[in-house]
């Protein structure tokens, strides 16, 4: 992680990245000449350094909530030693927006709730007197090897929550030797360099030439494989970020993906909006905002098990569909020839009521390789 070039104002703390810590500094006095007269409140470690990943990056784990959770260290009795206690610093340190954008799920959140319901149900039995004194969770997902069978899900928008985003995210995937599954609206153009072994995540956009474009810039920028995301046809209502009236940040990378013509304010936004629906092939905009498109009408809802062929005809890379909740669904993703699937509800944010993730896995049973919720089709066995 770059050092001491980050600066971010999140109250009244500003936070500064240095190394292998954050400085966390309020301000002490007068604004002299812009230059802020700081004093510093504390210093909060949130890299742990193994040789290996020494200079290489942190290990965030998880990922992005874990960040900036750890900004605010004055709420907490000690170091946050868990999940739990590094989702609640999130709360206390994110914009509300943000916060609720991160934790929530769609509609009534029952699913949200028995996620974790099913993972608490589920309870070990331990043997004893075997041997602990080396212990390998190492495995491997289509051929790569991994450290345990735990994978960084796609989720977006890592930047609301720390300023190096996805990148840094990247980089605690290699410190822990797993896979970052990427999420298209954040693919960064030649950012390969500091991936272990990345999928990007897509959607299907209407205009599959789109589509088609993000798939061959994977590619191009050394992507192991394809994971098309099939549950979001249509985006689930979630709540909360309807009442926070959230906003798609506009950034820039994919500056370059559809040529540019029109310039100005709104006429840009909606021209983007007009190409992805496929209203018009001659207005153009700047090329860069992909992720603020209103999903509901660029995705393609009407995709359907047809289309995967299209998929697998415009890439040599392995192609896996995430979202897959049934058995039977399951059985159609190898029918049609697909390397993996996902099991998955889309972290309850897609279709309310829907199964718990967890509970699923019993009933694809016994086709499970991983945690991870990831399995190759050549492991399966349906006469079972
Ligand atoms: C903030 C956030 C954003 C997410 N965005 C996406 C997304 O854009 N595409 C996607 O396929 N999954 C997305 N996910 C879902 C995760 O990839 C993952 O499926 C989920 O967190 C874990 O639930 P599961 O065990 O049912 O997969 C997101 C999750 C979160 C928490």
């Amino acid at each position: 992680m770059a050092q001491g070039q980050v600066d971010i104002v999140q109250s009244s703390k500003l936070v500064r990245w240095r190394g292998d810590h954050w400085n966390l500094y309020r301000e002490s006095g007068e604004k002299k000449k812009k230059k802020l007269d700081l004093r510093i409140i504390g210093q909060v470690d949130i890299v742990q350094s193994s040789k290996k990943s020494k200079g290489s990056g942190a290990l965030i784990i998880p990922f992005l909530i874990a960040v900036f959770a750890s900004l605010v260290p004055e709420y907490m009795e000690g170091e946050p030693v868990n999940v739990n206690e590094f989702q609640e610093l999130a709360r206390q340190a994110l914009p509300k927006m943000y916060y609720d954008y991160y934790s929530g799920g769609a509609e009534d959140e029952y699913t949200l709730k028995q996620n974790v319901k099913a993972f608490q149900g589920i309870t070990i039995r331990p043997r004893i007197l075997v041997d602990v004194s080396r212990i390998d969770l190492s495995t491997t997902v289509l051929g790569y090897k991994i450290s345990a069978p735990i994978l960084i899900a796609p989720s977006a928008k890592h930047k609301w929550a720390h300023p190096e985003g996805e990148v840094a995210t990247a980089r605690a995937a290699a410190a822990c030797d797993t896979i970052m599954r990427l999420l298209q609206a954040a693919m960064l153009f030649g950012s390969s360099s500091v991936m272990y072994s990345a999928a990007p995540t897509i959607p299907v956009y209407k205009r599959r030439d789109i589509s088609a474009n993000l798939v061959q810039r994977a590619e191009r920028c050394g992507y192991k494989a394809i994971v098309l995301t099939v549950d979001s046809p249509r985006l689930g209502r979630r709540e909360k970020d309807i009442k926070n009236k959230m906003v798609n940040p506009q950034l820039k990378n994919f500056e370059g993906l559809v040529s540019t013509e029109v310039s100005t304010g709104s006429v840009v936004s909606l021209s983007w909006k007009a190409q992805l629906l496929g209203f018009t092939d001659d207005i153009h905009d700047d090329g860069s905002n992909i992720e603020g498109f209103d999903a509901n009408t660029a995705f393609d809802a009407s995709l359907s098990w047809k289309d995967i062929g299209w998929l697998r005809s415009i890439t040599n890379l392995p192609v896996l569909l995430k979202g897959v909740l049934t058995h039977e669904d399951a059985i159609k993703a190898v029918e049609v020839g697909v390397d993996g699937i996902v099991v998955s509800n889309h972290g309850a944010r897609q279709l309310d009521y829907a199964s718990p993730t967890i509970s699923v896995l019993e009933e694809v049973k016994p086709l499970i390789l991983a945690v991870g919720h990831a399995f190759t089709p050549q492991l399966l066995d349906f006469s079972t």
